[in-house]
This record gives structure tokens, sequence and C-alpha cells, in this order.
């Protein structure tokens, strides 16, 4: 068993604010119980285009990461950092960075897929237009195996999730920033399809929803088992949703539906 807290935060435009909640809700994931914590896509800065170059931070050294260090240490969290805008010379990324009980990086992730898309009538947003994509598959080990972690709109590409999944992948983890257009439509039904597509653990966590930002968010933190059912998910308020994984039941629903096995790499 492996419990985790997916923090779902009102991300606002005062980064200390967003810091400092991040930080309160850490404490409370560990008050009870948790192991390893998520954060959500771009929670420490509006998620809009606009800004992400004047919230930017380097990676190890900006402010953010030293404090994430720090909270995942006093808490003796393993954790998912949701995601910040990365400065990396010239270059933006929207980039995850995770972190081990001590406080060490074990691994980051660069959102390899950028959100450009325009919905008539619903959403236009062009990541592509400020940001830099990030160029792999991104793994970690931990005392429970191998984790996946991938950004938002990289849940889109199947590819993506089952190269994680082939390379040993048993729960990936998507900090994520669904709106009001895409949210009620696909949030769900993604993560149902990717769980279900590998038969491993999908977890989502998003910002709860702030109706006055540029940027609504659909809220909506969740967790999908290996049988490709919603654990557990919570609404669009502020919240923290704990989820109990049992990771015996990737190996049980592999053999009570052996697709994993029957795949015919031969012909696809
Ligand atoms: O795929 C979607 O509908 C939402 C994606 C998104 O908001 C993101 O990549 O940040």
């Amino acid at each position: 068993m492996l419990r985790i807290a997916l923090c779902q935060m009102l991300v606002t435009a005062n980064k200390q604010e967003n810091l400092d909640q991040a930080a309160l809700m850490l404490e409370k994931a560990a008050r009870d119980g948790a192991q390893l914590a998520v954060l959500p896509e771009m929670f420490n800065c509006p998620y809009d285009i606009h800004c992400f170059r004047d919230y930017a931070e380097t990676i190890p050294s900006g402010e953010t990461t030293v404090r994430l260090a720090e909270l995942a240490q006093a808490h003796k969290l393993f954790l998912v950092g949701g995601s910040i805008p990365e400065l990396a010379g010239e270059l933006l990324y929207n980039t995850c960075v995770v972190f081990n009980p001590r406080g060490e990086i074990i691994v980051k992730h660069q959102k390899v897929h950028l959100f450009d898309v325009c919905v008539k009538n619903g959403i236009k947003f062009t990541e592509s237009e400020v940001l830099a994509p990030g160029n792999s598959a991104t793994i970690f080990e931990t005392p429970w195996g191998k984790f996946g972690v991938e950004i938002c709109y990289d849940i889109r590409f199947p590819e993506l999730t089952r190269k994680m999944a082939k390379n040993g992948a048993n729960v990936v983890f998507v900090p994520a920033a669904f709106n009001m257009t895409t949210g009620p439509a696909h949030w769900e039904l993604l993560f149902c399809s990717r769980a279900l597509d590998n038969q491993i653990f999908m977890l989502g966590g998003s910002p709860a929803r702030d109706s006055q930002s540029s940027y609504v968010a659909y809220g909506h933190s969740l967790a999908v088992d290996p049988w490709g059912q919603v654990m557990a998910q919570l609404d669009e308020k502020p919240g923290i949703l704990l989820v109990d994984l049992d990771l015996a039941q990737i190996n049980e629903t592999r053999e009570a539906i052996p697709v994993w096995r029957q795949r015919r790499e031969d012909l696809y």
C-alpha cells in the first residue's frame, strides 16, 4: 500500500502565497500519512503564457526548487513538484521536478507536448509562443517500483504513457490544469483511457478553480486504478485527495485480462 496526496491548491498571482499554500498542504498531507505528494501544473504562477518569463526560475537553484527540496525533506515525502516555468539559458520550459524524502532531486520532466489549441467558442492557448518542448519520457525509481511523470497535454498522446508503462512504470503522475472546455469533456476520459490501456494507476493533480482568473482550471484531481475505474475525485474547490494504492492490482488486472502480454508488437 502506498498513500498518495494530490494537493489541489488555489494558484494566485502572488508567488510567495503560492509557495506558502503548497507548504501548508504538504504539511497536512504528511500529517495524514501520505508517503508521496503531488502539486499541480504551474503551481507558482498564473497559467498564462504572458506570465511565464516573469515567474521563471532556474533549476535547481531557483527559490521554488529550493523550497520544495526543504519541504520534501522536512516532511519525509516523495514529492512530484507540480510544474513551474523553468529558465534554461534563453529558453523556457514547463518543468516538473521530483524529489525524494531526503530533499534530493531524482528526476525532472520538461513537458514534451505543448498545449496549442483553438477550440471554437471554447479555449485558445498557444504555449509554443513562449515555451520550448522537452525531449524525454520520464520515469523514476522508488521503493514501490518505477513511476512515471508527464504534464497535462502530454496525456493526450497515448504513446508517451505506453512507453513509460513498457519501461516499467506502474503509476503515472500528471500535474495538470485542464479548463472549462476540455475538462468536462475529456479529463476523466483521458485518465481512464491511459489507465485501462496500460493496466496501471493514473493520477492527476489540478489547481482549484478560480473563476476570476484568465485561465479557469477545471479542478477534479483524481486517481484511476488499473481496471480503468475512478477511485476518488475532488470537485473544483481547494482540497487534498488522499488515496491508497494497492500496487498488487496491476498484476491481478494483467492476469485477469491478459492484454498486456497478448500485445502483437510484430504487427503494430
Ligand atoms: O489537453 C487539454 O485539454 C488541456 C491541456 C492543458 O491545459 C495543458 O497542457 O496545460
